[in-house]
């Protein structure tokens, strides 16, 4: 049974006022130590210089430019019937950049886009820094709203849509121009199905105005912003994470790294790229001299026939990218050439989900992060001793969200009122806390959040996890998530992998709902597989005979589960839900 920390909101907050004067403090001390750390360390080694011959600020763009020497005629981008060798990829990344200028770009601002994964969305991750701009990748699902509240407080100057999101985004300038706003310039990106431009400024056209010799405005300083990116609003509405050239260089290979990548990989893009860009694996690519093999729709028979097509090594994606290849119909599906890698994150992996994509030949590694680590930030690191236990209990250690990767210093599992960690017991349970290079610089314009993020001089995730004896971390929750059932402390994601195990089960989610007598109690939420019919009691008793009584649902709801565009469940949705119920019925 699980032993969490008690976390009162009251001392919660009184210990962060503590921990924020002691932040407040620290800092203060960093800043005089670190003022005068430079030069004392220098002067005590003489013949030291720090010049252009061995400092250079870290930023993604040298990779790219390393890309077209050294990969340059290798294929750098497939799309359809569109094919960019790393020499053109560069040629035309330097044009966009130049006609970013002519368009009045200046150092500091911000380029948006509003596109699913198409070749433009690659260009413009290096054409934006490469003009001196932060690029800002909006979620692609948002509506009008949403994008001109995003583009307001981004302040872009200049956004890039797709033609499908054409009315969206022109939806949403109309909302920027009626509030009183200056609205950004838009660049239409056309397709080869798509109709004639009717925009003043369409990609293609821009790039061309661009010209060749174009000189790069290098970041200043490592730490100057390279992107915004705005969290996936699963819990609260999305906030703008900036990210610096040094930490988006240092995680690109962190990630790199962790996802196994040698020389010249393949790999497929059912990540979205505007989701912390793409992982950091946009600049990856061009890291390892990749190819990139973009879709504008992830399906199943997309995705094997793309696997076969162009012999991908590896690929990405939510759990849910994965449950749907694994319950796609048969007639989807095409034998592997070879094993892909497959990297699963962005929420908890049911490990029957990596039991059924392992069985299918795809090799799933298991990564957890958030946008606010710049995608991912620990991963659960395979041991060869693991691999002769059994299928199911290979899946289970996976399903861990494991130790951190090389771009960061530590994570820990740590109580937030007392700072204190846990022990390594799987038992005790508190909060993810980060630090290192690659956590984010902070939130735009919101100084309060980003204190209240780094109090203690730690980055507080708001997941809930225990620590295994092997230092291996396992999430349990998110702090909004769990529930609280006669004073009992319920891990929803246990509940979760249980109703994954029924064979009946396509999707489930678990929220508290209201309860008279308990306070709350779990209401799962269940998807079922089609030509299956389950009913509510059926699901309870499986849930029983696997979990203690308390733990187990008292409702079950059989519906459609709504998700975020990164597949995350909008649990704020199901949580509403479930107390629209009332309390009534919940004594079954
Ligand atoms: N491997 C994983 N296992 C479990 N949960 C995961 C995993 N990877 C990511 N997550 C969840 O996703 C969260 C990070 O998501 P992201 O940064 O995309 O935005 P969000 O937190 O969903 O949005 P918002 O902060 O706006 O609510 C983590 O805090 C964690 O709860």
């Amino acid at each position: 049974m699980n032993h969490f920390v008690k976390v009162s909101w009251t001392r919660f907050k009184q210990a962060f006022n503590r921990q924020h004067m002691n932040f407040v403090l620290s800092s203060r001390q960093y800043s005089k130590f670190s003022g005068n750390f430079e030069p004392e360390s220098w002067k005590s080694m003489e013949g030291l210089v720090r010049c252009s011959a061995n400092y250079v600020p870290l930023s993604p763009i040298s990779l790219l430019e390393r890309s077209a020497k050294v990969y340059r005629d290798r294929t750098s981008l497939v799309y359809g019937g569109v094919k960019y060798s790393w020499g053109e990829t560069h040629q035309r990344c330097l044009k966009l950049s130049s006609a970013l200028t002519q368009l009045g770009i200046s150092r500091g601002d911000v380029v948006a886009t509003l596109a699913p994964n198409v070749p433009a969305m690659y260009e413009l991750h290096f054409a934006a820094p490469m003009a001196g701009a932060i690029l800002c990748t909006l979620n692609a699902r948002h509506d009008s709203a949403m994008v001109s509240v995003l583009l307001s407080h981004s302040e872009a100057k200049v956004i890039f849509v797709d033609y499908q999101l054409l009315e969206i985004a022109r939806r949403a300038l109309d909302l920027l121009v009626e509030s009183g706003r200056e609205p950004p310039i838009l660049v239409l990106v056309a397709d080869s199905d798509s109709p004639s431009p009717s925009e003043t400024y369409e990609y293609e056209g821009l790039l061309a105005m661009g010209t060749n010799g174009f000189e790069i405005r290098r970041p200043i300083s490592e730490w100057d912003p390279i992107s915004i990116n705005y969290t996936s609003g699963t819990t609260s509405r999305p906030k703008g994470v900036v990210y610096s050239h040094r930490g988006a260089y240092l995680n690109t290979l962190a990630t790199v790294l962790l996802h196994g990548m040698g020389a010249m990989p393949v790999y497929l893009w059912t990540v979205p790229m505007f989701h912390c860009n793409g992982w950091c694996l946009i600049w990856g690519m061009a890291a390892q001299g990749g190819t990139s093999i973009c879709l504008r729709k992830v399906t199943p028979s997309g995705i094997f026939d793309n696997i076969v097509q162009h012999g991908v090594t590896h690929m990405g994606g939510a759990p849910t990218v994965l449950n749907m290849i694994v319950n796609s119909p048969v007639s989807d599906q095409k034998p592997l050439p070879h094993r892909v890698e497959v990297m699963t994150g962005g929420s908890p992996p049911p490990p029957q989900v990596l039991f059924k994509m392992e069985e299918m030949g795809f090799g799933v590694n298991h990564l957890y992060g958030l946008t606010e680590t710049y995608g991912p930030g620990t991963y659960c690191t395979w041991k060869p001793e693991w691999d002769s236990l059994p299928l199911n209990e290979r899946s289970k250690i996976k399903a861990r969200q494991g130790v951190h990767h090389l771009g960061l210093d530590e994570v820990d599992i740590k109580n937030p009122e007392t700072m204190e960690s846990v022990p390594p017991d799987g038992k005790t349970i508190g909060e993810i806390m980060f630090r290192g290079n690659t956590v984010m610089s902070g939130y735009l314009k919101d100084s309060k959040a980003t204190e209240e993020a780094f109090r203690g001089g730690w980055f507080h995730s708001g997941d809930l996890a225990v620590k295994h004896a092997d230092n291996y971390i396992e999430i349990k929750d998110r702090l909004k998530d769990i529930i609280i059932s006669g004073g009992e402390n319920i891990s929803t994601v246990e509940v979760e992998t249980v109703l994954y195990s029924h064979p009946a089960v396509l999707e489930a989610a678990v929220v508290a709902r209201p309860d008279d007598h308990w306070g709350q109690t779990p209401c799962a939420f269940v998807k079922l597989k089609d030509g299956f019919d389950v009913s509510h009691r059926e699901i309870i008793e499986f849930c029983r005979e696997h979990l203690p009584h308390y733990m187990a649902p008292k409702t079950v709801i059989f519906q459609d589960i709504p998700k975020t565009s990164t597949g995350k469940i909008q649990k704020f949705i199901l949580r509403e839900r479930a107390k629209a119920l009332g309390s009534a019925i919940s004594k079954i």
